[in-house]
């Protein structure tokens, strides 16, 4: 397992000429795309739907997508989206009322299964998942926006799902999404986060691959226990 992933979220990459700004920040050296679903209804805010993952896929991204579906009912948009070329999809616990049911589907598909939790989202969700999901994604923000603060209560919060991963003895990935910047992504690493969640801090510069140099390097200092 790569010990620390860079992600670009998309959702703040030029929407006008998409395949061409994320095949950009891939070869500024990101490892995966961080796909952003909203659907103004569990969350303040309307994105992409699956047909634009697909379009990144015959554009001829090949990076893994690792999609975030901030929806509710999500089990049709699980379905859609692992045909549409979705690596790992990761949902919120609120937003499905059977979520060992919807976890197992995402593995059904044959994707990779992920557990959102807010940032007021209680650890308890956790209990009975361990053992299906792949990542444990916190949000830093709450979702629905880009550029939005990290919320500082998320340090500790990620300090104590670390330790739930440690001690169910699985690989599970501790990502991190809202508010990452090159100034605070030691931190938050040093906190147990191993996959990194940026949009309006890489793809606000011009130069994506000086930012994702900036986060490697500020990386490169973090012992990842
Ligand atoms: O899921 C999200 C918002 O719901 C975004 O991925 C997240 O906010 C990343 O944007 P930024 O790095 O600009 O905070």
């Amino acid at each position: 397992m790569k010990e620390f992933i860079i992600a670009p979220s998309i959702l703040s990459a030029n929407f006008a000429r998409l395949g061409e700004d994320t095949q950009k920040v891939l070869d500024a050296g990101a490892d995966v795309v961080h796909f952003d679903v909203m659907d103004n209804h569990f969350v303040p805010n309307l994105t992409m739907g699956s047909m634009f993952c697909k379009a990144l896929r015959d554009y001829g991204i090949t990076a893994p997508i690792d999609v975030h579906l901030m929806v509710s009912p999500v089990e049709d948009l699980i379905t859609s989206f692992a045909k549409a070329g979705a690596t790992n999809i990761s949902i919120h616990p609120e937003a499905t009322i059977h979520l060992d049911r919807s976890l197992q589907l995402i593995k059904d598909q044959g994707c990779t299964a992920g557990i959102v939790l807010n940032p007021a989202t209680p650890l308890d969700h956790l209990d009975y998942v361990m053992d299906k999901v792949d990542i444990i994604l916190l949000m830093g923000v709450n979702p629905g926006f880009g550029g939005q603060s990290f919320i500082p209560t998320t340090l500790k919060k990620l300090q104590q799902v670390k330790q739930r991963i440690v001690e169910s003895g699985r690989q599970i990935r501790l990502e991190i999404d809202g508010g990452v910047k090159v100034d605070n992504i030691a931190e938050i690493a040093r906190a147990g986060a191993d996959m990194f969640v940026a949009g309006s801090a890489i793809f606000g510069q011009p130069d994506y691959k000086t930012v994702i140099d900036a986060m490697r390097k500020e990386l490169a200092g973090v012992n990842h226990g």
